[in-house]
């Protein structure tokens, strides 16, 4: 049974009568990465802002380990690290000297446990380099380094990829990963849906402060898979066959395409077997998994149903 660290119960804010986040409900469970992903403006970090009391909250609660933030905000904080806006570093300082800065107005933070968060965030060769020197990688590195400090189980990152090259953002996964692997919650805002895709468990889709859905990631690879079977000969034969065994297989035709939606692999070696007896040339059997960013796409398009996937354009 997993447990939560982080729950919003009806969260609400409304800034001069706008509604900015409308009614948002979802829970982080232990060691799951999990991921705010919405358009520019859709409400993301004023939820952020929200959960670490920068912000008033409206309606509705936020509990952090089980302490609810409106009224005992201390207990609440204890164990959130985040980074919301650029984390406050000296530039003319080393990267070491910032943590022991941070670490002095911070209680019960040994030597041993700066040295412990460099390695973490991979820091070491550099740390005593000035951070004017940094990339912005490494700058946010030593953000994250300066967020852990005190051992969180939450920690909490606004927008972390923006800016990262390639290997930056790698990176980034990694150590995020493996500290979730040892039990922190991570949460991590972002519109960059392919990079959620990579980096999140689950997904919180949010448009215009609504929650649309929660995407499972790795549940969802599973099920919305589609096999494009390409034939040689003529389409409408082994559309024939395809459909003798069930006519709701096939969902889509496309020139030499047809296309079957199951992800059952019993399914698939079957109807292969019926096109080979009936004769009919298969050429090519692919299996197609439908990425986040069509799923995304579907669900917030204009005028769609949110909590309806369509069946999607071919591309
Ligand atoms: N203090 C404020 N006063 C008025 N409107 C605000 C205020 N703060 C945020 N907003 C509005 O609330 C909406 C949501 O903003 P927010 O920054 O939370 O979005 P976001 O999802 O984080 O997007 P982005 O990725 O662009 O930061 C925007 O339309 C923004 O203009």
């Amino acid at each position: 049974m997993s447990t939560h660290t982080l729950e919003l119960r009806n969260l609400t804010k409304k800034i001069k009568g706008k509604t900015i986040v409308d009614d948002l409900s979802f829970s982080v469970r232990e060691g799951e990465i999990f991921g705010l992903l919405g358009p520019n403006g859709a409400g993301k970090t004023t939820t952020i802002r929200m959960i670490v009391g920068l912000i008033s909250i409206t309606d509705g609660d936020v509990l952090v380990n089980g302490n609810n933030v409106s009224k005992d905000f201390e207990k609440a904080m204890e164990r959130v690290g985040a980074i919301v806006e650029n984390p406050q570093l000296y530039d003319f300082m080393s990267g070491y000297k910032n943590l022991m800065q941070y670490a002095r107005i911070m209680p019960d933070i040994t030597k041993e446990r700066v040295d412990e968060v460099v390695k973490l965030v991979d820091l070491d060769y550099a740390i005593h380099d000035k951070v004017k020197t940094y990339s912005l990688g490494m700058r946010q590195r030593l953000g994250v380094a300066q967020a852990l400090l005190h051992k969180p189980n939450i920690l909490i990152l606004d927008e972390p990829t923006n800016g990262l090259d390639p290997q930056g953002m790698y990176d980034l996964r990694n150590y995020l990963r493996m500290l979730a692997n040892n039990g922190t919650s991570v949460i991590v805002s972002s519109h960059i849906l392919a990079e959620m895709q990579l980096m999140c468990d689950r997904v919180a889709i949010i448009q215009h402060g609504k929650l649309v859905r929660i995407d499972e990631i790795s549940q969802r690879e599973e099920t919305d898979v589609k096999v494009h079977f390409v034939i040689g000969g003529d389409v409408s034969d082994a559309k024939r066959v395809i459909s003798d065994l069930n006519p709701e297989l096939v969902v889509e035709e496309s020139g030499k395409e047809l296309v079957v939606e199951t992800a059952d692999i019993k399914v698939i070696a079957e109807i292969n077997k019926q096109l080979v007896l009936a004769g009919v040339q298969v050429v090519g059997i692919q299996r197609k998994t439908k990425t986040l960013e069509e799923r995304f796409l579907e669900m917030t398009k204009k005028g769609g149903d949110l909590n309806e996937v369509a069946v999607p354009v071919n591309k």
